[in-house]
């Protein structure tokens, strides 16, 4: 068997084009775009990639973005002094502080200090709370943008067993949740986990985000499973791989997610949907 590949980047446009039609919308109404801050901090690369192409899909949705580029050196007092500054400002209604931060900066404090109405990343304890009660108001962006990818496959997600490989704030914690809210059997192997093989062969569906190149071998995957892999290395010949042997687990996946091109896009797209949700829904004062 060879594997469907789940295109995330297809799937990404089509959601950049219904964002850009209802940002049009606002603005034939005469309202205002939606604004999204996007705050970096340093000279990480990989971040710098990521901001700069969050920031041109915001222009190309029409969504207004403000660039806050701060050195690396910037404390925690003045990053959260910015944070509160945005809190108060009306035509903000998205504020996104990139990750990772510099090591002098505590990203739990920082990021509990968005409000929780412009936490457009959903990783505020409020919004995660609120998704951990099943009454999901911002939800982490790379989860739901998994989410979307598995229904859209259009294969039944309900009962199913989901095996999540790596437990981060960012992907591994909030995915389980969404995925007990899909009414799967949640297994979440971390780096305590012992054996992890054997409990990848039980995954109906699999969802890798560890960033370890081809930390799941291929034969692990049982057949006819949907592997979703969120891991992005970069190899020192400049190639970008996934966490998951692509090409032998292709011989037993139902469905699988490329790397570049599956999940990354996705992350993107479902920043944009938060942006416009947290202007229409949350914060829609002017
Ligand atoms: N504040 C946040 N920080 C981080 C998040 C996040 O959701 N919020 N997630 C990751 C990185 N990330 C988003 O910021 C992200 C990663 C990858 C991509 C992406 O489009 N990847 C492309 C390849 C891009 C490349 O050439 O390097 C793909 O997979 O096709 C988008 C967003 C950590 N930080």
């Amino acid at each position: 068997m060879s594997a469907q590949i789940i295109d995330g980047k297809a799937t990404a446009e089509s959601i950049r084009k219904t964002v850009a039609e209802r940002v049009q919308k606002r603005l034939d109404k005469g309202l205002r775009a939606p604004g999204l801050a996007v705050i970096l901090i340093g000279k990480d690369p990989a971040s710098e990639v990521y901001v700069k192409h969050k920031r041109k899909d915001c222009e190309e949705v029409g969504i207004n973005s403000q660039a806050y580029d701060l050195p690396a050196s910037t404390s925690q007092g003045e990053l959260l002094a910015l944070i509160d500054t945005l809190n108060n400002d009306e035509t903000i209604d998205g504020i996104l502080v990139q990750l990772p931060l510099p090591a002098q900066l505590k990203s739990d404090e920082i990021l509990e200090r968005i409000a929780p109405d412009k936490d457009v990343d959903g990783f505020h304890p409020f919004n995660i709370g609120r998704l951990a009660q099943r009454m999901p108001l911002l939800r982490p962006c790379t989860p739901a943008g998994i989410v979307t990818l598995l229904e859209n496959t259009k294969e039944p997600i309900r009962g199913k067993h989901a095996v999540i490989v790596g437990s981060s704030n960012i992907v591994g914690r909030p995915m389980g949740l969404e995925l007990l809210l899909k009414g799967c059997t949640v297994t979440t192997c971390h780096r305590f986990t012992e054996d992890l093989e054997s409990h990848v062969r039980l995954g109906d569906i699999v969802v890798v985000a560890v960033g370890r190149p081809d930390i799941v071998k291929g034969e692990w995957i049982k057949k006819g499973a949907i592997v979703i892999d969120v891991g992005i290395n970069r190899l020192e010949n400049g190639k970008l791989v996934g966490d998951v042997e692509f090409e032998a687990a292709s011989q037993n996946a139902s469905h699988i997610t490329p790397v570049p091109g599956g999940v990354g896009p996705m992350t993107r797209a479902k920043l944009l949907e938060n942006t416009l949700q947290a202007c229409e829904e949350l914060h829609t004062k002017i």
